[in-house]
């Protein structure tokens, strides 16, 4: 027997459309945000599917992509659980810096250096960054992580490491159990799924930019790999995935 699992990146939020680092900044969708949202559930509707369960992050930009595209589908009662463990990863003191001021503030060899690293964490968010405390106080972290182990800053190779074992630990179950799942998360939570089913390379998932807002989806065997070709496949018309 074969599993199929959806997944799907936010639409673009108030802080991409500025091009400001968001990371765990709770930013709203934008109103293109919500339209790619639609029409990834109309795409998912025509093409025929639904869901029993869904998982997302604790941020409303995944959260809020997640109810249009189950709106779409006529499917708002589809039991959804949320964690910080699909959260975007946290971009520390860049919080709210766009390309200019981190370029200005760290200089662009620092820059390229952290674009290309897999394991160099951006520098901590510090109490003096205005978004510190409205990040640490969110009551969106109640469920998690304790405030001893909430997180300041994170690699990409930190961020997988935090995401994996609630993929092992809820997602897995659930796909066994046969329920067909949809996962709306972030650019680097769905690279640590991605890189764990595909056994892929910290360079190979470093050069995966996974497009906002087009479904994509595994087909995986009764081991949980993927199956020939049953590697992320996106849906929608060719047009709109080759853009
Ligand atoms: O500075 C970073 C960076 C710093 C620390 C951890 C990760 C990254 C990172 O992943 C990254 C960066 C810059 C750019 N491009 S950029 O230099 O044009 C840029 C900088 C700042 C804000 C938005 C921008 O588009 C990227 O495409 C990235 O993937």
């Amino acid at each position: 027997r074969t599993y199929k699992i959806v997944m799907v990146r936010h639409g673009e939020s108030e802080w991409n459309k500025l091009n400001l680092f968001c990371g765990w900044f709770n930013a709203e969708l934008s109103d293109r945000g919500r339209s790619e949202a639609e029409r990834a559930g109309k795409a998912l509707k025509d093409a025929g599917y639904s869901f029993d369960m869904a998982f997302t992050s604790v941020l409303k930009r995944a959260n809020n992509t997640l109810e249009g595209i189950l709106q779409q589908l006529g499917q708002t009662s589809t039991p959804i659980k949320k964690s910080w463990r699909l959260n975007e990863r946290h971009y520390g003191g860049l919080t709210g810096l766009n390309k200019a001021d981190t370029v200005a503030k760290y200089g662009e060899e620092q820059v390229a250096i952290w674009r290309r690293s897999f394991d160099v964490p951006p520098p901590p968010i510090t109490p003096d960054n205005q978004y510190y405390n409205v990040i640490l106080n969110d009551p969106i972290y109640n469920e998690g992580p304790h405030k001893d182990q909430f997180p300041m800053f994170e690699s990409l190779k930190l961020t997988i490491e935090r995401t994996l074992p609630f993929w092992y630990d809820y997602i897995v179950p659930e796909i066994k159990a046969g329920k067909k799942i949809i996962i709306a998360a972030h650019g680097n939570s769905l690279r640590g799924i991605v890189k764990h089913l595909d056994q892929m390379s910290n360079e190979q998932i470093m050069g995966l930019n996974l497009p906002t807002g087009i479904p994509f989806y595994y087909e995986l065997d009764s081991n949980l790999k993927p199956v020939p070709n049953g590697s992320l496949q996106f849906l929608g018309d060719p047009e709109t995935v080759r853009k």
